[in-house]
């Protein structure tokens, strides 16, 4: 059993991709936890996914991984041949994998309904994502990386995800890291968050601990002052009314007539990712 407590840690990770910059990176990664990470369009997770894993050279800074043979990965491009079927794709990362674990791969199967004899090009995009995450899964990892693995998927196809992404982590010290749009799959899943914005972590810590840290706020526009105002993130205007999110902390800087509320992930989220409206 390892006993560091992060399964990934960077120390001033850079990578410069044209003219955008991730980075100066230092991320923590609980071992033994799901961390998910969020951020908008264009703002660096596959970058620091792809840079973590070597599959691009980082310009600077420092990685600790488990080896290459305890991470199991999954991008959007599968690294299946589309002539396959199912048993072909599971043989050749059998060969490749050491620990390869045979009987559960086929548990795996059975439970995603998935056949052997399958050819991999007939499978929906559903059933090729959750093919891909069975073979990586099929070696028992310490890590699974899986880069928007829900992305496309209906929700019972993305429920069926996560249940086997939860059987994944049953195992003692499994650690999973996935990048995500969709907010909800953190709700009741992820245990950390990873927010980036701009190839920065704008927030990184426990799920629990933002909700506690941000509050929905509601009001009238008239409940606005210009000392209150600047305190809301993602602030949006209607003909009389407005809402935000706002730090716990900044609640007594609002009259009694607002209302305020413990957020969702989702509402954190889009709140911070939204530029602030315009004056009226
Ligand atoms: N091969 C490349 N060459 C040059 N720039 C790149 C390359 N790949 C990505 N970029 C740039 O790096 C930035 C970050 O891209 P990245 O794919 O990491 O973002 P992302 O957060 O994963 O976005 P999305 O949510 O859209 O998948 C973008 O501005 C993108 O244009």
């Amino acid at each position: 059993m390892n006993t560091t407590e992060h399964v990934v840690e960077t120390v001033g990770l850079v990578k410069r991709r044209g003219d955008f910059t991730l980075g100066p990176l230092d991320l923590r990664v609980p071992r033994g936890f799901v961390t998910g990470m969020v951020g908008a369009n264009g703002s660096g997770k596959t970058t620091t996914l792809r840079t973590l894993l070597g599959l691009v050279r980082a310009d600077a800074g420092r990685i600790a991984m488990p080896p290459i043979g305890e991470v199991g990965v999954v991008f959007d491009q599968p690294f299946v041949l589309p002539y396959w079927r199912v048993r072909d794709a599971a043989a050749v990362y059998a060969a490749s994998r050491p620990g390869w674990d045979q009987d559960w791969f086929d548990r795996l199967c059975r439970r995603l309904r998935l056949g052997a004899d399958e050819r991999v090009n007939k499978l929906s995009r559903g059933q090729g994502n959750k093919l891909m995450i069975a073979l990586a899964m099929g070696n028992h990892p310490d890590l699974l990386i899986l880069d928007e693995p829900t992305s496309g998927l209906d929700p019972a196809a993305r429920a069926d995800l996560v249940d086997l992404l939860r059987e994944h982590m049953r195992r003692q010290d499994a650690s999973l890291l996935f990048s995500t749009h969709i907010t909800s799959d953190l709700e009741h899943f992820a245990d950390y968050l990873v927010f980036v914005d701009g190839g920065q972590v704008v927030y990184s810590g426990a799920v629990d601990e933002l909700v506690e840290e941000f509050a929905h706020i509601q009001g009238a526009l008239t409940d606005l002052t210009a000392e209150n105002t600047p305190l809301i993130r993602g602030l949006r205007r209607g003909q009389h009314n407005f809402d935000g999110i706002i730090r716990t902390a900044d609640t007594a800087g609002f009259g009694p007539g607002v209302q305020i509320e413990t957020p969702t992930i989702e509402r954190i989220v889009v709140h911070h990712m939204r530029p602030r409206d315009e004056e009226p």
